[in-house]
């Protein structure tokens, strides 16, 4: 079994920083499914740090002795020796402690055996209603959101939680300073394939103006922040690598999961994404869904007659972490032109890592930064990528796709 012989580390990974303990926590959308019980409960009790075999660890920890002994800095030692500058307090600090052992959490359910046994679980739902749109939350996206949620309750530090799973805002507690808005598990339809998944959350603080207000209001009102006032924003990549990827403010930091010690590692210090790459990233079978600028521009570029002489490549893994991911390292474009993704939980904190990385995240017209959310779960078309190439993308004007029938697959 997965977690039959567990070596816990301690969780969450500092020891610097004690998190207020709070009591077990509870979910406001529990998960409807019983078949999911025992998964949950063995999901949310394992300790952060993965677990390895007595066996085979020895041998693995000269291999990481070699990593992480090459002084690359953990997450948390990077926090604690002021690297995300004057933004990262202590309370930030805890925040980002349980930030990051959820995301280790969700990354061994990812890669998991018993996913095919929650995929079931998926099917069963879906044939049982025929309203089980594709958007439906999926069992995995149920279990990573009740362990963030989990997560977040346990720092003592979020005052409110809005996530894409669920349909408001949860209020947690009154004093908490942060604000967090998060996609627990995006791509999860990819999951069956074992294709790339990932996490995507904001931080936002509290706004102490609102204190007085009933729950239901301030906690829709501090979750709508305009995504300029992040505090924090990132991404955790479940791919060949654990990726988490963090801006504070000052510059797009990624740190890779050393499966051997449980840690996340700096190893890609201020990200700049190339003002040009060569790669366009989109549903490409919806081209005759998208109007005349969209195509002028995939055309032209495809053909080597853009600004970049060039010919372009296409790439699109169809999970938004992945294909941003790429982009940042690589240089290009990302983007998903019709009303799909969400302003709130996923363009606005990639677009502030984008922002703090040299590039662009726009909606076809205007800067994603710029618009004032005004539902929690809006909808946007949106573009991200390299400075150069979004800005001659957007020159073509007309780039939003309106025709929007719910694809199928
Ligand atoms: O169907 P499209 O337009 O290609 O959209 C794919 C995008 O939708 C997402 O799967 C998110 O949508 P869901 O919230 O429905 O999972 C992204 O990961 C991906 O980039």
């Amino acid at each position: 079994m997965l977690h039959a012989t567990p070596t816990p580390l301690p969780c969450p990974a500092t020891t610097t920083l004690t998190p207020t303990p709070t009591p077990t926590p509870t979910n406001s959308n529990p998960n409807p499914n019983p078949s999911l019980r025992p998964f949950r409960r063995r999901f949310l009790a394992v300790p952060a740090a993965l677990s390895y075999s007595a066996r085979t660890r020895p041998a693995m920890a000269v291999a990481s002795a070699s990593l992480v002994g090459g002084g690359r800095k953990t997450l948390m030692e990077y926090v604690g020796g002021g690297g995300g500058g004057d933004r990262v307090g202590d309370d930030l600090a805890v925040l980002l402690a349980h930030v990051q052992c959820a995301c280790k959490r969700i990354a061994a359910l990812v890669a998991s055996p018993f996913n095919a046994e929650l995929g079931r679980g998926a099917m069963a739902s879906a044939a049982a209603s025929a309203a089980a749109a594709r958007d439906d939350p999926k069992p995995l996206d149920v279990v990573s959101n009740e362990i963030i949620l989990s997560s977040l309750r346990n720092s003592g530090k979020v005052a409110v939680v809005a996530s894409e799973e669920d349909d408001l805002p949860v209020w947690i507690a009154d004093d908490g300073p942060f604000v967090v808005v998060t996609d627990p598990l995006d791509g999860s339809r990819n999951i069956d394939a074992s294709i790339p998944t990932g996490t995507i959350f904001g931080i936002y603080n509290r706004l102490a103006e609102l204190d007085h207000l009933p729950v239901e209001e301030k906690a829709q009102l501090n979750s709508l922040q305009n995504g300029a006032r992040l505090v924090a924003a990132g991404y955790v990549l479940y791919s060949s690598a654990t990726i988490l990827c963090i801006s504070f403010g000052s510059g797009t930091h990624a740190f890779t999961l050393d499966q051997l010690t449980g840690e996340f590692v700096l190893t890609h210090p201020g990200i700049q994404i190339p003002p040009r790459g060569q790669i366009y990233s989109v549903n490409d079978a919806r081209y005759f869904d998208w109007p005349d600028g969209l195509r002028q521009y995939i055309d032209t570029v495809r053909q080597g007659k853009g600004q970049f002489p060039k010919k372009y490549s296409a790439r699109y893994i169809c999970s938004l972490v992945a294909d941003f991911h790429r982009t940042l390292m690589y240089g290009g474009l990302v983007m998903n032109p019709r009303d799909h993704l969400r302003l709130v939980y996923e363009a606005n904190p990639l677009s502030f890592l984008v922002e703090q990385a040299g590039g662009r995240g726009s909606d076809g017209k205007t800067r994603v930064l710029s618009i004032q959310p005004v539902e929690l779960h809006q909808r946007l078309p949106l573009f991200m990528g390299s400075l150069e190439d979004m800005h001659e993308l957007e020159s073509y004007r007309n780039i939003q796709q309106k025709i929007n029938p719910g694809y199928e697959v």
